[in-house]
């Protein structure tokens, strides 16, 4: 089994003006307590994270839209290293195989800032997996458009095309090829996405 997940600590870098990660104890044995209890705050959005349709579509499902069958099953992992952007030529190199895709693009899987340049994805290249059947894609960038973007065009392709988005993976570790995977997000109520533990076997 292959660990693809971000390791989560405290100061983890969030988008630019996100709010930031922190784990803090509210109750410790040391200090005399029966238990040890800690308080959590982020963002939906942090390290290894899904996206539901709802973060760039005001009509998009949310989190509990998204059908578990997506996250776990064959998938395929691409070296990606070298593009700027994720376009049809590229993918038509590749020889596609699996509903499930995750590009290594060469991010590092521990950031100590948050990535300002990074692969996007085209629309075009979005239209063009989904005739190719793929139903999740996963990348090791912090998201699918450029970090200005306003419009989210990348986004707004896979939501058009219904293909899922998973971000921020840690695939530094892991050789190109053939295999199963498990990404799992939390059952949160209406969220817009979820960090998630995810997984190759
Ligand atoms: N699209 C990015 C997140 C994102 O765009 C974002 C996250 C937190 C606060 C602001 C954000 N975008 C603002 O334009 C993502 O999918 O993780
Ligand atoms: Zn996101
Ligand atoms: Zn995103």
């Amino acid at each position: 089994m292959i660990d693809i997940t971000r390791r989560l600590y405290e100061g983890h870098p969030v988008w630019p003006g996100d709010t930031p990660f922190t784990l803090e104890p509210v109750s410790k044995i040391a200090d005399g307590n029966s238990v040890n209890v800690s308080k959590l705050t982020t963002t939906t959005h942090l390290g290894t994270h899904l996206d539901a349709p709802y973060h760039y579509v005001e009509d998009g499902g949310k989190l509990e839209s998204v059908p578990l069958s997506v996250f776990i099953g064959p998938c395929q992992v691409v070296d990606a290293r070298g593009q700027q952007a994720l376009d049809v030529p590229f993918l038509r190199s590749l020889e596609l195989r699996a509903e499930r895709v995750l590009f290594y693009t060469g991010q590092p899987d521990e950031w100590r800032d948050f990535p300002r340049e990074f692969t996007h994805v085209l629309p075009a290249a979005v239209d063009y997996l989904a005739e190719r059947g793929v139903r999740l894609f996963g990348t090791d960038c912090p998201s699918v458009d450029p970090l200005t973007s306003k419009d989210l065009p990348g986004h707004k392709a896979f939501a058009r095309n219904g293909i899922f988005i998973v971000e921020g993976l840690a695939l530094e570790a892991v050789r190109p090829g053939e295999y199963e995977l498990i990404v799992l997000p939390l059952r949160l109520e209406g969220a817009d996405a979820s960090p998630v533990r995810a997984i190759l076997r």
